[in-house]
């Protein structure tokens, strides 16, 4: 087995074995919780930027499969676990983690102590690495790379170039909605088409008007990488979107998006939300629900305007927002997942939140 190795910022080096490409990725080492669902994770674009450690120690037990792809490619830069299985077995495999990692280009690393590299990212907080296989091995100015990187034009990088639209899959098509992609799970258009929604997926820098010039119903508003602040040209837009009246649902940074776009403000967490676990209160039915995450910013629930908004979701191990409503205006947002892909899918009732929006701009229950 080759060598490979991982060089934290820190000056903290782990040595493993190679899984998947051969060569050298800088990135920001994050972790992520979840005991399954590694497929969904690789191919989710709000992973650009990021090598992600999973805390599970077996990963690629069942393999991959063409369908619980997330988006058109693997996303991440580098991929870390304990012990990458060598032989999936599972009906639906038709590739092993191995081959889907050589196939995609992403440098994998096994065999290390994924606990320490975990407590390390949490007590320091997430930190830059240079992930390399052996015969990579990183020059001095590569090492300097590393620890100056940053992920920015992150939304630009994983945005679709053209719209494309996605009939309903429910017996009768109830609404059209217009799906704004940041870097969109591709199971949130599953679940609107289920639920009699037409989704035009758009481009993220679509022009307000024409989103509404388009005869939509909803706008929803995607999960996606990188920095919110960053994304000033949506954010400007999105104060247009709201002043419409139309119903808007924003998902993670959707979510991030809409808060600022009203004032509110984001930080960059210390180790972030990732995983399947995490409970989350809706405040408002007074219920907690477990609740898939990705995230490493987060919303400053004290920064929410209260004569616009109000924090409709808190988490319950740290008492981080994760959820907006707005007062006026038919929009609401959640920083988790309810699309799940992975996860526990308690919250999909948000979606049917969504489609009653809809139904109520029209009259009532299409
Ligand atoms: N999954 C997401 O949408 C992530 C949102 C944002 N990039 C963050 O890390 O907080």
């Amino acid at each position: 087995m080759k060598k490979a190795y991982l060089l934290l910022a820190d000056g903290t080096l782990f040595e493993g074995v190679s899984v998947g490409a051969e060569g050298a990725s800088i990135a920001e080492i994050v972790f992520n919780t979840g005991m399954a669902g590694y497929q969904e994770v690789l191919t989710d674009p709000s992973y650009y930027g990021q090598s992600v450690c999973m805390t599970y120690p077996l990963i690629g037990n069942y393999g991959l499969n063409a369908e619980d792809f997330e988006s058109r490619k693997c996303w991440v830069s580098g991929f870390i676990m304990r012990e990458a299985c060598a032989y999936p077995s599972n009906w639906r495999c038709d590739r092993s983690l191995d081959e889907y990692l050589k196939s995609e280009g992403i440098v994998g690393l096994a065999g290390i102590d994924t606990r320490r590299l975990t407590r390390i990212l949490r007590n320091s907080g997430v930190m830059n690495g240079i992930l390399y296989s052996e015969g990579y091995e990183p020059t001095k100015q590569q090492i300097a790379e590393m620890k100056a990187y940053k992920v920015t034009n992150a939304v630009k990088t994983v945005t679709i170039s053209e719209p494309k639209v996605y009939p309903t899959t429910a017996e009768t098509q109830k609404h059209r909605v217009a799906l704004l992609d940041f870097g969109v799970k591709r199971n949130i258009r599953r679940e609107l088409c289920a639920r009699g929604c037409e989704v035009t997926v758009l481009p993220a820098y679509t022009k307000p008007e024409d989103i509404l010039n388009g005869g939509y119903d909803g706008i929803m508003l995607s999960n996606g990488p990188g920095d919110p602040q960053e994304n000033t040209e949506i954010i400007e837009n999105l104060k247009v979107l709201i002043k419409s009246g139309m119903p808007i649902f924003g998902i993670c940074l959707g979510h991030q998006l809409l808060a600022l776009s009203i004032g509110a403000q984001t930080k960059k967490m210390t180790f972030g939300h990732r995983g399947v676990n995490h409970p989350v209160k809706d405040l408002a039915h007074d219920r907690t629900y477990i609740t898939s995450q990705n995230h490493g910013y987060a919303v400053l629930g004290e920064t929410v305007n209260p004569d616009i908004a109000r924090v409709s979701h808190i988490n319950i191990n740290d008492n981080t927002c994760e959820g907006i409503e707005h007062l006026h205006a038919p929009i609401f947002t959640v920083q988790y997942h309810p699309e799940v892909k992975p996860g526990p899918e308690d919250t999909a009732y948000l979606f049917d939140q969504f489609i009653a929006l809809m139904d109520e701009k029209k009259g009532g229950a299409q």
